[in-house]
């Protein structure tokens, strides 16, 4: 059994440019109203530095469209994506439509059709946010200092294989012996590339820990190429600790010593679950961002918070656009502006510990306020730091 390295540098370069073109695709429900509030923070980011710019092109790509055409994306779309820096994706899902139509239309058929493999999932407690594990404190941005950092995780996602590689099928439908299969799908190559990736995303990070994820005690055969995968690729990283955790047993250790973990790597369909936990015991599912990533940079990634459409608060105003401006902030460092990326958590994390928040975290605050706070704390810190017209980068 021995590593076939896989060809692919694990990681490529951010581009070197002053203008990114931004493909949105807002989609359903609260997808609107998220991603303008995230057009607008990106807006107002490009204002205050005042040395790079974003031209953004509108896909009304959603149910709707699909509803009146037949089709999620137009026979072209994945052609015309490819000249894009970056797409920002709001949510999809809608109640006319089945839910596996939906998602398989639109949101996979970018991730796998551009084959953003590494699903990147951030989770930490926002200074401002209070969350359900009372040992943990938030944290800020600017706060460097690992021990108080009780949960400050990353979470990859096995993007491309397992339950979501569309391999399965129905017969005998609506007959008593009806069966249906849903395949995983395990290759060599899909969990060596995710693996890579999750060991170089954990060196990148001050703690250099990476946490497997597995369930190889049932699932016998996938499940232990992952365990055998990870132990080979460990070898090329001996700066990085790295253990193993049943997937049932890592979620008690996610709410009972979170500070035990850093960077975790999962399968498509296990890190699916285990981040909506992580993002409750962070405060909100209305938080937490999503990087879609080709990390060979060969095709565009999208960048989208980790909710879906939100059918039970859409058209209320009340959508926190937190988890699109986090999702910002990374989809701008994924293409080289690190210090925006940082301001903007600066803006979002002020706002938040002012109270300017929405219900979910235990505010009062609509979407707009929420956005227009941000807006604004990104102009007073850029003021402090003499950012604009008169200074350069
Ligand atoms: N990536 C995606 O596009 C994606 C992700 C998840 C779910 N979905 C789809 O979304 C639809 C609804 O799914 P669901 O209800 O399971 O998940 P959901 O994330 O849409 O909503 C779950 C709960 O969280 C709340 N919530 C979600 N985002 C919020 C925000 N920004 N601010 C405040 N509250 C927020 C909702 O009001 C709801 O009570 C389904 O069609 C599903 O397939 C799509
Ligand atoms: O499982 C999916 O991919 C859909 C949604 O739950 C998500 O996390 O994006
Ligand atoms: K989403
Ligand atoms: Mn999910």
């Amino acid at each position: 059994m021995g590593s076939i390295p896989i060809s692919q540098q694990p990681l490529a370069p951010p581009p070197s440019k002053t203008s990114y073109k931004i493909a949105s695709i807002p989609a359903d429900g609260i997808g609107p109203e998220v991603i303008s509030a995230g057009i607008q923070v990106l807006e107002t980011l490009a204002e205050t530095y005042g040395t790079f710019s974003f031209d953004v092109t509108h896909f009304d790509w959603s149910s709707d469209r699909y509803l009146q055409t037949g089709k999620y994306i137009p026979d072209d779309g994945l052609e015309e994506l490819q000249r894009f820096d970056a797409i920002l994706f709001g949510a999809v899902g809608d109640q006319r439509v089945p839910d596996h139509i939906s998602l398989w239309g639109l949101r996979l058929a970018i991730c796998q059709g551009f084959q953003q493999f590494a699903n990147v999932r951030p989770t930490r407690i926002l200074k401002g946010v209070t969350s359900p594990l009372a040992a943990c404190q938030p944290t800020s941005t600017d706060d460097n200092d690992t021990n108080r950092r009780k949960l400050d995780w990353v979470i990859v996602r096995e993007n491309s294989e397992g339950e979501y590689a569309g391999q399965g099928g129905r017969s005998h439908i609506g007959q008593p012996w009806e069966t249906a299969t849903e395949v995983a799908i395990f290759t060599r190559y899909g969990v060596e590339r995710i693996m890579r990736f999750a060991f170089e995303v954990a060196r990148s990070r001050p703690r250099r820990k990476l946490t497997m994820v597995t369930k190889s005690n049932a699932q016998r055969n996938g499940m232990v190429l992952w365990d055998d995968v990870h132990k080979l690729v460990a070898k090329d990283y001996p700066d990085v600790e790295s253990d193993k955790m049943l997937v049932d047993a890592m979620t008690c250790r996610m709410a009972l010593q979170p500070e035990s973990l850093d960077t975790v790597v999962a399968t498509n369909l296990h890190a699916d679950i285990l981040t909506d936990l992580a993002a409750a015991l962070a405060g909100s599912i209305g938080i937490a961002p999503t990087s879609n990533l080709d990390p060979t940079r060969q095709r565009p990634s999208m960048f989208e918070p980790i909710h879906g459409s939100a059918w039970d608060i859409a058209g209320k105003g009340v959508a926190n656009p937190v988890g699109t401006f986090w999702t910002v902030a990374e989809m701008i460092k994924w293409l080289g502006e690190d210090e925006a990326a940082e301001l903007l958590m600066l803006a979002v994390e002020n706002a938040l510990d002012q109270g300017v928040k929405t219900r979910d975290l235990g505010g009062s605050a609509g979407t707009t306020e929420v956005t227009a706070k941000v807006c604004d704390e990104i102009r007073r810190i850029g003021r402090d730091r003499g950012l604009g017209a008169t200074s350069k980068k």
